[in-house]
């Protein structure tokens, strides 16, 4: 168990090595280096997962318009290895992220082996959550490329105001973790402005209000993928947890 919990931290400590503000980190024991962190990044991953972040084939040409736009100015390694600095970082996203940020098996033996992360367990692509988020260092936002399949209707042809939810905590939650580590949501308030039509495409910014003490906040909107019209609109109150809190549950 303290074994696995190691292994925990260490992959928070990897997703951490993308954080804005890595000092806030809670606690990292002294024994690992911001350096080593940042080395072992690679081989964290090292179960080949799928990284759902990336294009596939259900993707409309306004998802892959907007993808292009911000994956051309993503930082980046040439061939040559060398690093190109960019605004900003596509964010991977897998189905069992702590199981794969903790390298492997050792996860499935304290959590569900069958858990699978809500927004990415439906097969079919296309059919539910497409998205990828990127993140911005230097203005301290997030932008999400969301479109919406078939299997999320609520009111007859429109997206349902839980699976919008559900993406405003996910890009809100993942902001705050890039930028403050393990977090919780303690506080979402959504207000629904106009219907996001299923099969749309739509864009979900998120950013930085303010952070105190354990707490980030975080304010987002959601609009039509040219910007024109606003559906959603949400704050977040996100409450920084350590690791052995998050495996009491
Ligand atoms: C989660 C880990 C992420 C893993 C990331 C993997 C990699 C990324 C992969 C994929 C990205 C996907 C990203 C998805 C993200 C989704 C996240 C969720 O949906 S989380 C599920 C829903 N949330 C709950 O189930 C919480 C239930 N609540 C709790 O567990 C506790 O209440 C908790 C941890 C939130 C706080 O409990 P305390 O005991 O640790 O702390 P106290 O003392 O109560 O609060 C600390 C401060 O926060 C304020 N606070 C707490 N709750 C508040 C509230 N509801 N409203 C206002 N303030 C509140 C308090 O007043 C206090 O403030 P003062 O320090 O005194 O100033």
């Amino acid at each position: 168990m303290a074994r696995s919990l190691g292994r925990i931290f260490r992959g928070f400590q990897s997703l951490g090595s993308l954080a804005f503000m890595k000092s806030e980190l809670s606690n990292p024991p002294a024994s690992v280096s911001l350096k080593s962190m940042v080395q072992t990044l690679p081989s964290v991953f090292s179960s080949n997962p799928r990284d759902f972040s990336l294009p596939n084939p259900s993707w409309g040409t306004e998802m892959r318009q907007l993808y292009e736009h911000y994956n051309s100015q993503c930082e980046a390694v040439t061939d040559g290895g060398e690093e190109q600095s960019g605004l900003w970082k596509r964010l991977p996203s897998y189905n069992r992220s702590l199981k794969y940020a903790a390298g492997g098996v050792y996860l499935s033996k304290i959590i569900q082996a069958k858990a699978r992360l809500f927004t990415r367990n439906i097969r079919d692509p296309g059919a539910a959550f497409e998205y990828v988020i990127f993140a911005n260092k230097k203005e301290q936002r997030c932008v999400c490329i969301f479109q919406a399949g078939h299997l999320l209707e609520g009111p007859p042809g429109n997206v349902h105001g839980g699976a919008i939810a559900t993406m405003i905590d996910t890009v809100t939650g993942t902001h705050a973790c890039v930028h403050s580590g393990p977090v919780m949501t303690a506080n979402l308030n959504i207000n629904y402005r106009s219907p996001i039509p299923l099969g749309s495409t739509v864009l979900i910014e998120s950013s930085l209000d303010k952070k105190e003490g354990r707490k980030t906040f975080i304010s987002c909107k959601v609009t039509s993928a040219d910007g024109a019209r606003l559906h959603t609109e949400a704050t977040a109150l996100f409450v920084s947890i350590s690791v052995g809190q998050l495996m009491k549950g």
